[in-house]
């Protein structure tokens, strides 16, 4: 394997994690990020996001000198072979991506390779989720910024599939790699990037290694940007598709849970992303499937089943609501506890998390909001201030007349129910945001157990 020096712009989840993945594999990895008090504490092996095995991955790096931090974008242009962007593309007003700083990242890049002297051309990896046609607005960017000089580089896209939580797992272990590009230089200089994980070559403590080859599969541009995208709204459409369906067995007495389960082994379908209850949040879904709603929309082409997708989520914040009423009826001076307040486990990442709309509306109709979290306990009393965050579930729990289980962190899925229904107060609800708890243990105990979709 070729030892390539490898640039990364952007130390959040995807930038980070690529970068200590790509340092793990052999290439030399040098981050660059903004603010600079990030960068030092990442120089000193402080990582400043939850997410399992990153820590060691970076730390590793460090020992091994494969990987180092910086805010000095110009000094790494005209060094590395291969640049990745992978900055934060946020929703700007109307749902579209801002891609502001993915700009001021290309018109850098333009300004400093002409410096690069005689070097091969740079590679300029898109690894941010963009709207189709920006890596043609980078390479506009990157002319731009280089002012007329003459600069030898690529744009390719690169789109990033990895789940918070097992971030370091799925970088290492990806179901596929896709590179968009016309160049058949930069394809192969992507593909020797990720040779060892196409191979599965490196070395690895996760035991068994599950697959023996990965895809790396080479589109033109568009085609790339768009496969992130369509996959993100795909899975979204998954989690909407079996929400409905779930509301429809509330009516009919059915269990969504062996709905899914019966359906989810037909091969054609899958089980994975059918699991019924609040909905879908993060940094990513809803971000995603607004984008790809507003790239429609600019071409005045009306997306029917996005637009239900998205009406469907916002109806699944709304049943908890209404699950609370129907049993506590007034929600005034009634007690809810929130269990788990990140948008899924094994995260501290409260983006989009539906924990925060919920605390919001209880609060507005009079409810005294306690959540719980493992971790994202500071960051969630910041969001919702008038919400109490505690570190022990069973305090959450003290005299609440319902609790909803909200992210089905293992600390919420192993609470003991004899224990919760000593501390709660009558009527004892328990709204299963996730069906995750069995009704009849729970109900046993003297708890009334509502779930999504399970009759
Ligand atoms: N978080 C995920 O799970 C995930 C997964 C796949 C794809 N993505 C996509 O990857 C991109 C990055 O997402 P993230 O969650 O890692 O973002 P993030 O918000 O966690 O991190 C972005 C980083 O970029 C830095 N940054 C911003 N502007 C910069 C600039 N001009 N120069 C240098 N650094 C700059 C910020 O300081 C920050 O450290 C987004 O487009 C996102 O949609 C995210
Ligand atoms: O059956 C399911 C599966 C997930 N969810 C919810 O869906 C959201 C997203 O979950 P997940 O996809 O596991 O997390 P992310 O880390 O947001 O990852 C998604 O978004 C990333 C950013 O684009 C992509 O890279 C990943 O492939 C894509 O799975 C969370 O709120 C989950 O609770 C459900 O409600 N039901």
């Amino acid at each position: 394997m070729r030892r390539l020096e490898v640039g990364i712009v952007g130390t959040g989840y995807v930038g980070l994690v690529t970068g200590a993945c790509l340092a793990h594999l052999g290439h030399s990895v040098v981050c660059v990020d903004i603010d600079r008090e990030k960068v030092e504490s990442l120089s000193r092996g402080e990582v400043p996001i939850y997410e399992p095995g990153l820590e060691e991955v970076v730390g590793g790096a460090l020992r091994q000198e494969r990987i180092s931090f910086t805010t000095d974008l110009p000094a790494t242009v005209e060094r590395v072979d291969v640049l990745f962007i992978a900055v934060s593309t946020p929703p700007g007003e109307d749902g579209a991506a801002d891609l502001s700083n993915v700009a001021s990242v290309a018109r850098e890049i333009g300004a400093s390779l002409a410096r690069r002297g005689e070097k091969s051309p740079l590679v300029v990896v898109n690894k941010s989720t963009v709207p189709v046609g920006s890596g043609d607005y980078v390479s506009m960017l990157i002319e731009e910024g280089a002012e007329g000089r003459d600069v030898s580089y690529y744009v390719v896209s690169n789109p990033e599939f990895l789940r918070e939580g097992s971030a370091v797992y799925d970088t290492l272990f990806p179901d596929r790699i896709v590179i968009g590009t016309d160049s058949r230089e930069a394809s192969e200089a992507m593909r020797e990037l990720y040779a060892p994980i196409i191979e599965q070559s490196f070395p690895t403590s996760y035991d068994p290694r599950p697959k023996a080859a990965v895809p790396f599969i080479v589109t033109d541009l568009a085609s790339a940007e768009m496969i992130k995208y369509a996959a993100n709204a795909f899975l979204a459409t998954k989690i909407s598709f079996i929400n409905e369906v779930a509301a429809i067995c509330d009516l009919v007495g059915a269990d969504v849970t062996n709905v899914a389960h019966g359906i989810g082994l037909d091969s054609r379908i899958g089980s994975r992303f059918l699991s019924a209850g609040i909905g879908w949040g993060g940094s990513c879904f809803p971000k995603d499937v607004s984008a790809l709603r507003s790239i429609a929309r600019e071409y005045d082409y009306e997306s029917t089943i996005l637009d239900a997708v998205v009406a469907v989520n916002d109806r699944q914040l709304k049943q908890v609501v209404s699950k609370l009423q129907r049993e506590l009826h007034t929600l005034k001076g009634k007690r809810v506890a929130l269990l788990g307040l990140t948008f899924k486990p094994n995260t501290d990442d409260m983006r989009e998390a539906p924990s925060l709309k919920i605390a919001r509306t209880l609060d507005s109709l009079g409810a005294r909001v306690v959540g719980y979290d493992p971790v994202a306990t500071g960051p969630a009393s910041e969001a919702v201030p008038q919400m109490k965050v505690v570190t022990d579930p069973y305090a959450a729990l003290s005299g609440a007349h319902a609790a909803v289980v909200v992210t089905e962190w293992d600390e919420v899925r192993n609470l003991d129910p004899k224990q919760v229904a000593g501390l709660m107060a009558a009527p004892k609800l328990v709204v299963d945001g996730r069906n995750v708890l069995d009704p009849a243990s729970v109900e046993e105990r003297g708890l009334l157990y509502r779930g999504f979709g399970r009759g």
